[in-house]
């Protein structure tokens, strides 16, 4: 499975305020390249803490890449995948909306009556792990349903814990040109960070976007 990672932050590494709600970083060229990315991807992945913050869509906006998928034999729009451990995922959010497949990555902890909701909402849900989502595990389940190649959106929390779990090939980020601040913000990767082994990454390229900056990178094994 190959699994890239894209975000957006400012200079001083947020992702959104210490609000926590969706902040446009991107401007429209970048948002133009991340449904580009999305178009070339089976699935998109966001964790809990998104969809509770931006009630996510995540399909695709332009129509003719959606009707590019369609000739080629695939879903119009990449499937949406929530890595949500106790099912908290809103039924009547936009991300079990019926526009493409829905995927709930849920573990253990997640109650009965949550799971049967979101089955009710048309999502698919796949159990891994005691507590937290085990994404490995979670991520191989993916893979036997067809779905061979992952876009991780964020926020921090999850995209830390895909580095840390070696499940990451490529890492692109968007550095919109304006500061954030605050301590309690979320940062492109959030969790328990490192203190040793720090990721390593290669820079492939830099290119200016919408007065920004896109930095692609490839994370070495
Ligand atoms: N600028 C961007 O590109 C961008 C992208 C996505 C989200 N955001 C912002 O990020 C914020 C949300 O980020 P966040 O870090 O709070 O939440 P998140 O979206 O990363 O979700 C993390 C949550 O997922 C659950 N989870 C279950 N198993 C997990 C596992 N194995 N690893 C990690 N998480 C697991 C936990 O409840 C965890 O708190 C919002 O403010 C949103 O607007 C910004
Ligand atoms: N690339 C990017 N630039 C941004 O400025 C920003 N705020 C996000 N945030 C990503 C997060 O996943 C959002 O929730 C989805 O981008 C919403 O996706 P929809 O438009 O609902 O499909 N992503």
């Amino acid at each position: 499975m190959d699994v890239v990672i894209n975000a957006a932050m400012s200079v001083d590494g947020k992702l959104s305020s210490r609000r926590r709600e969706q902040i446009k970083i991107s401007g429209p060229e970048d948002f133009d390249r991340v449904d580009r990315i999305r178009a070339d991807v089976d699935g998109v992945v966001v964790g809990i803490g998104t969809v509770l913050a931006d009630n996510p869509h995540l399909t695709l906006d332009d129509p003719e890449r959606r009707q590019r998928r369609r000739d080629t034999g695939r879903s119009s729009d990449p499937a949406r995948v929530v890595v949500d451990s106790r099912g908290r995922t809103p039924p009547e959010g936009r991300i079990c909306d019926d526009a493409a497949e829905t995927y709930v990555l849920v573990s253990d902890a997640a109650p009965e009556e949550r799971r049967h909701a979101l089955r009710e909402a048309g999502a698919e849900l796949i159990v891994a792990g005691a507590q937290r989502v085990d994404l490995p595990m979670a991520f191989d389940q993916l893979e036997k349903r067809g779905i061979d190649r992952l876009l991780i959106e964020g926020g921090g929390e999850l995209i830390f814990s895909v580095i840390e779990t070696d499940l990451v090939d490529e890492l692109t980020v968007f550095v919109g040109s304006l500061v954030i601040g605050g301590r309690d913000a979320p940062t492109l990767a959030d969790g328990e960070g490192f203190v040793t082994n720090f990721s390593s990454l290669s820079l492939e390229t830099v290119e200016q976007v919408d007065g920004g900056v896109v930095l692609s990178y490839i994370v070495d094994d």
